[in-house]
């Protein structure tokens, strides 16, 4: 791994001003531009961001792509093709979110997890357990059930970001011996089954803050973060931001 990744994931928030107010502080924050970073904006708001963001060294992700991938009648998808065209680097393929609320399966995921790199698009797989799949005993099964679909990936470029479902937006964030321990255990999997190299990059994700990053940066089987609410405030993001640059 070469330094830590940071990527906002705006979720469903934002409107044309606040993304301009954004994007341009995040531009202006000296620890952002030193940092590797990228944003994930909705797709409404993706040319706008990738126009606001030229020239800078923040990079533009997707929160989803369509598992179609050639152009056609899909009414409401977005192509990997189409987020390339406008500037993408990355995108989110399985978040919890969109397992939970749109059902979306490992036949699903392999699919679009194929049309991003495809595309040539980087994706960011997300996996995690709930809290009831922890309190079972059953987080590694679950996760290592999730990473099977990553097998058709082997040779390619893509990022894992660990996300336990019960961290996500509560304020409660995994103790660092859980995200080790979890991250080593992905990792391992990675490269013992599924033809990952050693610099792949394992990103957490789940309430991290400008208080609590440094402590996730400091272990050394995180590969970064996957930021939701705090990178809404320029302010957090940028002290996180900050914690990724100091422990490159
Ligand atoms: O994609 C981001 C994650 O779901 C984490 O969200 P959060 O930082 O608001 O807990």
């Amino acid at each position: 791994m070469t330094g830590k990744l940071v990527i906002g994931n705006w979720k469903m928030n934002g409107r044309l001003a606040a993304n301009l107010a954004l994007i341009d502080a995040l531009r202006a924050d000296a620890a952002v531009q030193a940092a590797q970073v990228a944003v994930a904006p909705p797709f409404a708001y993706l040319g706008q961001a990738a126009a606001l963001l030229a020239g800078s060294n923040i990079a533009l992700a997707a929160q989803d792509v369509s598992a179609f991938d050639k152009d056609g009648a899909y009414t409401g998808e977005v192509s990997a093709a189409m987020l390339a065209d406008v500037g993408c680097r990355y995108v989110l393929i399985g978040h919890s979110e969109r397992r939970q609320y749109f059902a979306e399966d490992h036949a699903l995921l392999a699919r679009k997890l194929q049309a991003a790199v495809a595309a040539g698009l980087i994706p960011v797989y997300c996996v995690g357990e709930t809290l009831a799949e922890r309190e079972a005993d059953a987080y590694k099964a679950v996760i290592a059930e999730q990473l099977a679909v990553l097998g058709a990936l082997a040779g390619r470029d893509y990022v894992v970001a660990y996300e336990p479902v019960w961290a996500i937006g509560t304020g409660k964030v995994a103790s660092v011996e859980q995200i080790d321990d979890v991250h080593q255990y992905i990792r391992a999997t990675l490269l013992q089954c599924h033809g990952a190299s050693d610099s792949i990059r394992v990103l957490y994700g789940g309430s991290v803050k400008a208080d609590n990053a440094d402590a996730i940066f400091s272990l050394q089987s995180v590969g970064g973060a996957l930021v939701g609410g705090a990178s809404l405030d320029v302010e957090s993001f940028g002290r996180i931001c900050q914690a990724a640059k100091k422990t490159v």
